[in-house]
C-alpha cells in the first residue's frame, strides 16, 4: 500500500512536470491554460506541481488544451481507484446526458450531411471511442468548449478503408453504424460489438430489422459483411423480434432515410431512443407515436441541415447517484433526474423504505424530457416482498437492476433478484461478497441478497461490466477502512468524472496507476 501511495505521487511529479513544460511549449501562462479547461490558476499549479490527483479525463482535457502527447498516458497501464470508505456524503450533484444518447446520436448525425452541435455530451470512454471511429473514416468532431458541446461534420465521402478497428471492437455501439452506412453504401465491413461482457448478446435482431430495407448481413472471421440493396424497401411494418434499445435505434436510421413512411412496430420507447427520434425531427425526419411502442417515420432521402441538440439526463447515472446516497446513508440532492425513466424504481425504493423529496417537474434542455431534483434521505430499508426483474421501459431499467443488489444488501431481510436479460451479469455482483455482503448465487441469472451488511473494505478487480463495476465502486464508499478497485476503464466508459464528482460530496477517491 505504502508502495502505491509513493508510486502515486512519483507519478503526479512526472506528469506535473510534463503538462509544465508543454505549457512552456505553447508560450502559455498558468491562468491562460486555466481558462481554457474552467478552472483556477492555483489549481494548474498544483498539478504541475504533482500535489494533485489527476483523473483520467481531467488529464485528457489538459492534452486536448495542449495539444500534447500527454494524453498518451492514459494509455500507459490501468487505472485504478483507492478507495476511503465509511464516510457521510453531502450536497448536490447534477445528473449528466446519458452515455446511450450520446452513442446513439454520435452514429445518427452521419445522416446529416450538414453540421450537428450536441450539446453537453458526456465525455466519456464509449463516446470517446466511438469519435475514434468517426474521426477515422473522415467525420470531423471538435469539443467546442468546456460545456463538453460537440460539433460533428461528416465529409463528403466517408472512408471506411481506414476504420479503426481497435476502437470500434471496444465498444458496442458500432453495431450502430450499420443504419448511418447502408444509405450511402453498398458494400461494406463492420467489426464484431465489444462493450461490457455480459454473456451472448445476440445481433440477430438487428438483422431481421433491416433485411426490409435490402441489407444483407453475413458473418465472416471478426467481422460483418454487409451487402446492400437499395432498391428493397420494407412493403409492410417493421416488426422487431425483441423490443432492444439499439436494434430500434438501427430501424430509425434505417426508416429515417429511406423514402415514405415505415412503421415499426415493437420498438422500445426507451430514453436514448427518444433522445434519438427528437433529433431526427430537427433534421426534417417526422416521427409519430414518440414514446410508444409503435413509431411512424416518414423518412427523407437526403438531409443536409446544420442542427443542435441537446440530449437528455441519464436515468442510469441518477440512479448510481441515488444509490451512492443510500449505502453510504446521506443526504444528498440529485438534481436533473430524468423522472419518466426513474419512476418505477423509485415507487420500489419507497416501498423499501426510502425517504426523499422531490422539486416539481422542469424540462430538460431538449424541451422534452421531464426533469425533477431529488432529496434522498437516511432511511431505513427492508427487502421487498416480491423479487426484483427489469424489464424494457416502460419497467425498471435493465442498466438500474445492479443498483438494487447493492441496495438490497443495506436492506433488512432477504431480496431476490432476477436478471433474466443477461447471462453474466448477477454473477459479477458476487464481488460484494469480498466486501461483506451476503450474496448467493442460484442461477446464472438470480441472486438473493441477505442484509443488512457490515461492510468492510478490500481490493477487487473491476468485473468487465460497466454497472457491477460502478456498484462495487459504491460499496467501498459505505466500507470502512481502505479499499482499491483495479482497473477502472469499465467504470469510465459510462461515467464522466465519476470519482471526482462524488469527492465533491464528500467522498475520498483517489486515482492512480501502475507505473
Ligand atoms: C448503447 C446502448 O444503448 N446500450 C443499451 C442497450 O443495449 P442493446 O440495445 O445493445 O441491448 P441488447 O439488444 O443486447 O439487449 C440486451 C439483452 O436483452 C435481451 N432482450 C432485449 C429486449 C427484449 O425484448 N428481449 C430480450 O431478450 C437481448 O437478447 C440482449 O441479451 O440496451 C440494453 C438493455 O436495455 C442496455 O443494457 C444497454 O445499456
Ligand atoms: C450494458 C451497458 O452498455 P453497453 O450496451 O454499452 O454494453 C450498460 O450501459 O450498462
Amino acid at each position: 500500500m505504502v508502495d502505491e501511495v509513493g508510486a502515486s505521487k512519483d507519478y503526479a511529479r512526472r506528469v506535473g512536470t510534463l503538462i509544465r513544460d508543454s505549457r512552456k511549449n505553447r508560450g502559455w501562462t498558468q491562468s491562460q491554460l486555466a481558462e481554457t479547461l474552467g478552472t483556477s490558476q492555483s489549481a494548474i499549479n498544483r498539478i504541475e506541481q504533482g500535489n494533485q490527483n489527476l483523473s483520467l479525463d481531467l488529464l485528457t482535457r489538459i492534452s486536448e488544451a495542449l495539444d500534447s502527447e500527454i494524453v498518451s498516458l492514459g494509455r500507459s497501464g490501468p487505472l485504478h481507484l483507492r478507495v476511503e470508505g465509511g464516510r457521510q456524503l453531502s450536497g448536490v450533484i447534477d445528473v449528466k446526458t446519458s452515455k446511450n444518447a450520446g452513442v446513439g446520436l454520435l452514429c445518427a448525425s452521419m445522416l446529416n450531411e450538414g453540421r450537428t452541435v450536441l450539446r453537453k455530451v458526456a465525455r466519456i470512454e464509449e463516446v470517446h471511442r466511438i469519435l475514434e471511429v468517426l474521426n477515422s473514416i473522415g467525420v470531423r468532431t471538435r469539443w467546442l468548449n468546456s460545456d463538453n458541446d460537440l460539433e460533428i461534420v461528416p465529409p463528403a465521402q466517408l472512408d471506411l478503408a481506414s476504420l479503426d478497428l481497435d476502437a470500434a471492437r471496444r465498444t458496442r455501439s458500432i453495431i450502430m453504424f450499420l443504419a448511418p452506412l447502408m444509405h450511402d453504401q453498398k458494400q461494406f465491413e463492420l467489426p464484431y460489438a465489444g462493450g461490457c461482457a455480459l454473456g451472448t448478446r445476440t445481433v440477430e435482431p438487428h438483422m431481421t430489422a433491416l433485411r426490409p430495407f435490402g441489407v444483407q448481413v453475413e458473418a465472416a472471421a471478426g467481422a460483418y459483411r454487409v451487402e446492400v440493396d437499395p432498391s428493397v424497401r420494407p412493403q409492410r411494418p417493421i416488426v422487431l423480434t425483441e423490443r432492444g434499445d439499439t436494434v430500434t435505434e438501427n430501424a430509425l436510421m434505417a426508416a429515417a432515410r429511406s423514402d415514405g413512411v415505415t412503421v415499426i412496430r415493437n420498438a422500445s420507447p426507451n430514453y436514448m431512443v427518444q433522445d434519438l427520434c427528437f433529433y431526427l425531427t430537427e433534421l426534417g425526419v417526422r416521427v409519430d407515436g414518440i414514446g410508444t411502442t409503435t413509431l411512424t417515420v416518414h423518412g427523407v432521402p437526403h438531409i443536409r441541415r446544420d442542427v443542435d441538440y441537446s440530449p437528455s439526463e441519464d436515468p442510469i447515472e441518477a440512479m448510481s447517484l441515488v444509490t451512492a446516497a443510500i449505502v453510504t446513508s446521506s443526504e444528498i440532492t440529485v438534481r436533473r433526474v430524468p423522472i419518466e425513466f426513474m419512476e418505477i424504481e423509485l415507487a420500489l425504493l419507497e416501498e423499501m423504505g426510502l425517504r426523499s423529496e422531490r422539486s416539481p417537474e422542469y424540462p430538460a434542455a431538449n424541451g422534452r424530457t421531464r426533469l425533477i431534483d431529488l432529496t434522498v434521505y437516511p432511511s431505513t430499508l427492508h427487502a421487498p416482498l416480491d423479487k426484483i426483474h427489469p424489464m424494457p421501459f416502460p419497467g425498471l431499467n435493465i442498466d438500474n437492476l445492479p443498483f438494487f443488489a447493492l441496495i438490497a444488501a443495506t436492506a433488512e431481510g432477504s431480496t431476490l433478484i432476477h436478471d433474466w436479460v443477461y447471462d453474466n451479469r448477477a454473477l459479477y455482483l458476487t464481488e460484494l461478497t469480498k466486501l461483506g455482503a451476503k450474496v448467493t448465487l442460484m442461477d446464472p441469472h438470480r441472486i438473493y441478497v441477505e442484509g443488512p451488511t457490515h461492510w468492510s473494505g478490500t481490493e477487487v478487480i473491476c468485473p468487465p461490466a460497466l454497472r457491477p463495476a460502478v456498484v462495487v465502486l459504491l460499496a467501498m464508499l459505505a466500507a470502512k477502512g481502505t479499499s482499491l478497485l483495479r482497473n477502472v476503464y469499465v467504470i469510465d466508459r459510462g461515467y464522466e468524472q465519476l470519482a471526482d464528482r462524488l469527492n465533491l460530496l464528500g467522498a475520498s477517491i483517489h486515482t492512480f496507476r501502475d507505473v
